[in-house]
C-alpha cells in the first residue's frame, strides 16, 4: 500500500508517537534492514536528526513536535527547561525550516500541559500526511495537463517520500497517484551523492510499491534529459523563500538548470509548512555544511588519499526563475 510502511503486518508511520517516546524508523538502517528505533530522551533524538536515522523536511517537523512533547513530560511545570531543550532541537540541522516551525507550533500548547504539546504534535503528523496527499495529487494533475499524451517518465532526486514525511511523501506523492492511475511510465531515481538517499531511500519505496524504476548516477542526469529519456523533474523541498526561489538537496540546482536547457518541467511539491514567509528570497537560506568524510569515503570506506579534504554543503537554492511551479496544499506558490 503505497503511503505507508509495512513490516509483520503492522503498519507504521516514518515517526510516531510510542507510550512515552518517540518512535522513528531507523533510516541509516535501510534499505539493508528494517529496524526502528525508540528514542526515550531529547539528546537521543538530536543524534538520530544529526545522523540523518531520521531526515526529509516534514519528517523533521514531526520530529521538532514529539521531541518537544518528550521535553514536556521530562519536565512537568519547567518551561525554562523545555524552551532549552526545543531551542537544541530546533538548531539540530539548520536548512529545512518544519524543524524549528514543528518545535514552535508544540510550544504554543506548553501552558496547558505536556497532554496538550502531545496532542499538538499528533495534529501536526496527521495534518503532515493530509495535505502532503493534496499537494502531491494536485501537482500530478499539472503534470498530466503538460504531458497528456503518455505515461510519463519522471527524474527525481534525493527522497521526498514516505520516508521523509509522517506517511505519504511529496514528490513520490506524485508518483504513488500517477502511478495509481496508470499514468507512470518509470522514474529514474537519483543516486544523490553523498549519502545516497535515492539508491538507499528512495529505490527501496519505489520497490516496496512495485513502481519501475532504474537508479541513475547524479552525474548522468543531463544527459538523460538530452535523450529524450525524461518528461519532468519532480523534487521535494527543505525551506522555500517568499518570493519562490527553494532550497532543496545538493544537485538540485544542477537538475533545474538542465531541465530548463531541455524545455522540461521542473516541479516542487511541499507543504505550506515548508515556506519561510520571513525571508524574503533564497540568499538568506542558511545551508547546512556536513563533515568532509561523508565524501572521502564511500560506504565507510576511504576512497580519497591521506590528507585529501572536500567541501560538502547538504542542500543549495535553486532560483524561482528556474522553476515551473511550486505546488503546495493550496495550489502554486507563490500565488498569481
Ligand atoms: C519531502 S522531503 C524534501 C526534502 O527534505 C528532501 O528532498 C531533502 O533534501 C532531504 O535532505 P536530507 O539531508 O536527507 O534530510
Amino acid at each position: 500500500m503505497a503511503g505507508r510502511h509495512r513490516r509483520g503486518g503492522t503498519v507504521r508511520r516514518t515517526i510516531d508517537w510510542d507510550g512515552g517516546a518517540v518512535m522513528i524508523i531507523d533510516q541509516c538502517a535501510l534499505p539493508a534492514s528494517f529496524e526502528t528505533l525508540r528514542l526515550t530522551t531529547v539528546d537521543e533524538l538530536i543524534g538520530a536528526i544529526r545522523r540523518l536515522a531520521v531526515r526529509g523536511a516534514p519528517a523533521l517537523g514531526a520530529a521538532g513536535a514529539l521531541g518537544t512533547a518528550l521535553s514536556a513530560f521530562r519536565h512537568p511545570g519547567d518551561a525554562e527547561a523545555v524552551r532549552a531543550d526545543a531551542r537544541r532541537l530546533a538548531d539540530a540541522r539548520p536548512t529545512a525550516v518544519n524543524l524549528s516551525w514543528g518545535v514552535r507550533r508544540a510550544l504554543t500548547r506548553l501552558a496547558e500541559g505536556p497532554e496538550a504539546v502531545l496532542a499538538e504534535a499528533k495534529a501536526l503528523m496527521d495534518e503532515d500526511e493530509r495535505v502532503n496527499r493534496e499537494a502531491s495529487r494536485r501537482a500530478a494533475e499539472l503534470l498530466l495537463d503538460r504531458c497528456p499524451s503518455r505515461p510519463l517518465r519522471l527524474l527525481t532526486h534525493c527522497n521526498a517520500g514516505r520516508l521523509a514525511t509522517v506517511g505519504w511523501g511529496t514528490a513520490l506523492g506524485v508518483v504513488w497517484h500517477l502511478h495509481e492511475a496508470g499514468r507512470l511510465e518509470y522514474v529514474f531515481a537519483d543516486e544523490t551523492r553523498p549519502l545516497l538517499q535515492g539508491a538507499r531511500l528512495t529505490a527501496w519505496e519505489l520497490a516496496e510499491a512495485g513502481v519501475p524504476y532504474r537508479l541513475l548516477p547524479d552525474s548522468a542526469a543531463a544527459s538523460a534529459m538530452a535523450r529524450g529519456l525524461v518528461d519532468c523533474v519532480v523534487v521535494g523541498a527543505d525551506r522555500i523563500a517568499a518570493n519562490g526561489d527553494v532550497a532543496n538537496k545538493i544537485g538540485t540546482y544542477g537538475l533545474a538548470l538542465a531541465a530548463a536547457r531541455h524545455g522540461l518541467p521542473f516541479v516542487v511539491v511541499a507543504p505550506m509548512s515548508t515556506v519561510d514567509k520571513e525571508l524574503p528570497d533564497g540568499g538568506g537560506i542558511v545551508i547546512e555544511e556536513r563533515d568532509a568524510g561523508e565524501v572521502t569515503c564511500v560506504a565507510g570506506q576511504r576512497v580519497a588519499p591521506p590528507g585529501a579534504t572536500a567541501y560538502n554543503p547538504a542542500f543549495d537554492v535553486t532560483p524561482a526563475e528556474l522553476i515551473t511551479a511550486v505546488v503546495t496544499e493550496h495550489g502554486i506558490f507563490p500565488p498569481a
